[in-house]
């Protein structure tokens, strides 16, 4: 038969019916008649239907997890859909708190990406089975799908499509509810499996601007922080993992802690908290890290209390001295019943998981140590590199009493500054004994008067910087007295196996 003009602007026109037909009907039935027609359908589009279409499901192959691509797709297209779709769903996130609109099921949109026209429709399945199960069932499916014109395959493949993962994985870690986890284990119910760390949400309020200490170290801080967040280039090219590691020191309630909750806040990280002395191993210590998402902050909290020197571990250091008498007595009550598990995490396995092969996994992770007592520390563990910035956090100086002023009080002036400031040369006060007296005790009195004199009383009742802390002093007499008893241990030692070898 010879086709002439007619008869194949007629054949266009009845196709273009067809697919206009079925579109319709695809929009407003969707489940029935698709099921009902797939498989002629399938057979239409491979001989005739120009276009390319790709599923992307919310579950596949492991049946328990969501698929990474879904929920970067989900994303992506949440925060397009409110513009362009005309049924939207309204949803709270998984790990957010805020309302997350998303396109309706069954409802399309479209996208453009370098003029080419897309079509993301969003689909669900449902079967007529009824069941019950703890589990997710095959009978809600839900995907989307992508369509485009197959002369642009390779763009869709190549370039849109690795960006639409990445934005939508960048507007979820935007979007998430950020956590503070622990190394105690709990249970996922939605992906059914154990997991390692729990958490909780991260709500400290601190920031930069919240915190007393020397404006230019601040300053340096921020800017170290924001350059290595935005240095994963750099980090590639010089062969090195995205990692940096930050050792923080200094006397007890300088705000050691207080900074890394602002250090989180700034660059909008998680903080795994690690609690090494629950921690039963190298190898759960490595599991455990290995568990750590990117854009997260590991902390370990007074390291020389954590970890032996001599690469054994503490029960739990000089502070747990006095627990293991508790425990002692507690073991008597429960007729000694109760067995401590020691832990068995050592230096070497503590290093290994600071630049071993595998902390590069993941990426974008800033390792936080905090100490008291620098000078306990093995030189291993601090040396740069490992604890690329050390900071001091010292007593409080006068632009820090400034700070503290302004948040407590909201006062940047007063007589009694000038005093304060002079005092301040010579005592020593930590800034959290100072945010103490700043706090207003009572609604009816003038606050501000009331808390500057308090300061300024317990400044004057502080030892001065010339003094030599009791305390310090305290623990130089224990300290001798250890080592005079260790040197007669060891001359006992040395004497016995003189003995020993004169026997010999
Ligand atoms: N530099 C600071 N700037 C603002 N607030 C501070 C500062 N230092 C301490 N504070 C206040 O004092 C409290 C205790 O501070 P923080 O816990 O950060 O001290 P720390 O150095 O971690 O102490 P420790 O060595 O005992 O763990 C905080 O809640 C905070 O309000
Ligand atoms: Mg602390």
């Amino acid at each position: 038969m010879i086709m002439n003009s007619e008869s194949f602007a007629g054949l266009g026109s009845t196709i273009a019916s067809l697919m206009f037909l079925w579109a319709v009907c695809r929009q407003y039935f969707p489940n029935q008649l698709e099921n009902y027609f797939s498989k002629y359908y399938t057979k239409f589009i491979t001989l005739i239907y120009p276009y390319i279409e790709i599923s992307f499901p919310e579950y596949s192959g492991q049946r328990l997890k969501r698929s990474e691509a879904y929920t970067a797709i989900e994303s992506y297209l949440s925060n397009t859909t409110s513009e362009r779709a005309r049924r939207l769903k309204a949803e709270m996130g998984h790990d957010s708190d805020k309302l997350i609109l998303s396109m309706a099921e069954n409802e399309e949109i479209t996208d453009e990406f370098c003029g080419v026209k897309l079509w993301w429709f969003s689909r669900k399945t449902s079967s007529d089975r009824q069941t019950i199960s703890f589990y997710p069932t095959d009978d809600d499916k839900r995907s989307y799908r992508l369509t485009f014109h197959r002369r642009h395959r390779v763009l869709i493949n190549e370039t849109y499509l690795p960006l639409v993962i990445q934005q939508g994985k960048a507007i979820a870690v935007q979007k998430r509810k950020r956590k503070l986890y622990t190394n105690s284990s709990s249970f996922d119910y939605t992906e059914y499996r154990k997991l390692v760390w729990s958490h909780v949400p991260f709500e400290h309020p601190a920031t930069f601007e919240t915190l007393a200490v020397d404006p230019q170290m601040k300053l340096e801080i921020m800017q170290d922080l924001v350059k290595f967040s935005k240095s994963k280039e750099y980090y590639a090219k010089i062969g090195k993992p995205w990692k940096r590691g930050y050792l923080l020191y200094g006397p007890p309630g300088t705000g050691k802690s207080t900074m890394i909750a602002a250090m989180a806040n700034l660059l909008d990280y998680d903080v795994y908290d690690l609690e090494l002395t629950a921690v039963k191993d190298n190898s759960a210590l490595r599991k455990l890290l290995l568990n750590t998402t990117s854009k997260s902050i590991i902390v370990v909290e007074d390291i020389d209390c954590s970890l032996d020197l001599s690469g054994k571990r503490k029960t739990g250091g000089d502070q747990q001295e006095g627990n293991k008498e508790e425990e002692e007595k507690k073991k008597a009550a429960m007729g000694g019943l109760l067995v401590k598990e020691e832990s068995k995490v050592t230096l070497s396995g503590l290093l290994n998981c600071i630049d071993g092969l595998w902390s590069a996994c993941g990426g974008e992770k800033l390792i936080v140590f905090t100490t008291n007592h620098i000078e306990k520390l093995d030189p291993a563990l601090i040396r740069r590199g490992r604890m690329d910035k050390h900071i001091e956090l010292g007593f409080c100086e006068y632009e820090g009493f400034k700070v503290l002023a302004k948040n407590y009080l909201g006062v940047e002036s007063h007589p009694l500054f000038g005093s304060i400031h002079e005092l301040l040369k010579e005592k020593k006060i930590s800034p959290a004994d100072v945010a103490e007296n700043l706090m207003p005790k009572n609604e009816y009195e003038d606050q501000v008067n009331v808390c500057l004199e308090s300061l300024v009383k317990a400044l004057k009742e502080c030892r001065s910087v010339n003094e030599k802390d009791e305390e310090e002093g305290e623990q130089e007499k224990k300290k001798k007295v250890k080592t005079n008893e260790e040197k007669s241990v060891n001359d006992v030692k040395v004497g016995d196996d003189d003995a020993k070898e004169n026997k010999d």
